[in-house]
């Protein structure tokens, strides 16, 4: 039996990645594939040992901030057709929950996230690579939006943190990791033509 496809969603956060993925399971779903999906951002480091000023000080958006050697492992034991146990993480409290979910593997596996196309390690994983490209004052707006609604934080504290840590963060090490993509999907989440190339293409790949 051949391994599963893994696919990888990138991107600048709130550039759609988490809407095209979704978008994308749709497709499936209706079709009765087996698809699953695993994000990066369960991999945020716990940070159970810090007070909470200490945890808001972190850089979230810097590749240090994710346990990025449990991912790999995880895709792995995935690619193997085994199960993983992974873990749960709070934006509101910065760390992780004291719980984990067992993912099954499935022919297809969707991962996404800010820092999958920035790792060596991570990249050789990937049978796909997919870079959402959203420009980033697109993507700022949607953020300010969702992380005040979803994730408990103020108009200052998204537009302190934008500027001390995401923006730069962004250029240094996402904007780089958009050339080793094979497919740059402009239009955020719904991009019906990029989801239906990408569909074909894995359709084609599972045949
Ligand atoms: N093309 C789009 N048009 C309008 N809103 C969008 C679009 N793509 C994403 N959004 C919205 O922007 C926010 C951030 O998108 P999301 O997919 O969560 O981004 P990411 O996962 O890259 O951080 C969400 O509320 C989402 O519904
Ligand atoms: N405690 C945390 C952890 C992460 N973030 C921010 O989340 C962004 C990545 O998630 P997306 O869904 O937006 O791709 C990243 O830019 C971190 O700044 C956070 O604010 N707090």
């Amino acid at each position: 039996m051949s391994s599963p496809l893994i696919i990888a969603i990138s991107g600048a956060s709130g550039s759609g990645k988490s809407l095209f993925t979704e978008n994308l399971l749709k497709e499936f779903s209706e079709e009765g594939k087996s698809v699953q999906v695993l994000r990066e951002d369960h991999y945020y480091r716990n940070q159970d040992h810090l007070l909470m000023h200490e945890r808001e000080k972190t850089n979230y958006d810097h590749p240090k901030a994710f346990e990025h050697e449990l991912l790999v492992e995880h895709l792995e034991t995935l690619r193997k057709w085994q199960s993983v146990e992974y873990p749960h993480y709070c934006y509101k409290t910065h760390t992780r929950l004291n719980k984990t979910d067992t993912l099954n593997s499935a022919p297809v596996i969707i991962i996404e996230g800010i820092m999958l196309l920035a790792n060596e390690a991570l990249q050789h994983m990937f049978d796909i690579k997919i870079f959402v490209d959203t420009p980033l004052d697109i993507c700022l707006l949607r953020r300010m939006k969702r992380d005040i609604i979803e994730r408990g934080r103020t108009i200052e504290s998204v537009a302190n943190q934008y500027e001390a840590t995401v923006k730069p963060m962004y250029h240094q090490f996402i904007a780089p990791s958009r050339f080793t993509a094979d497919v740059i999907v402009t239009q955020g989440g719904e991009n019906k033509i990029a989801l239906d190339v990408i569909k074909s293409h894995i359709q084609q790949t599972l045949l």
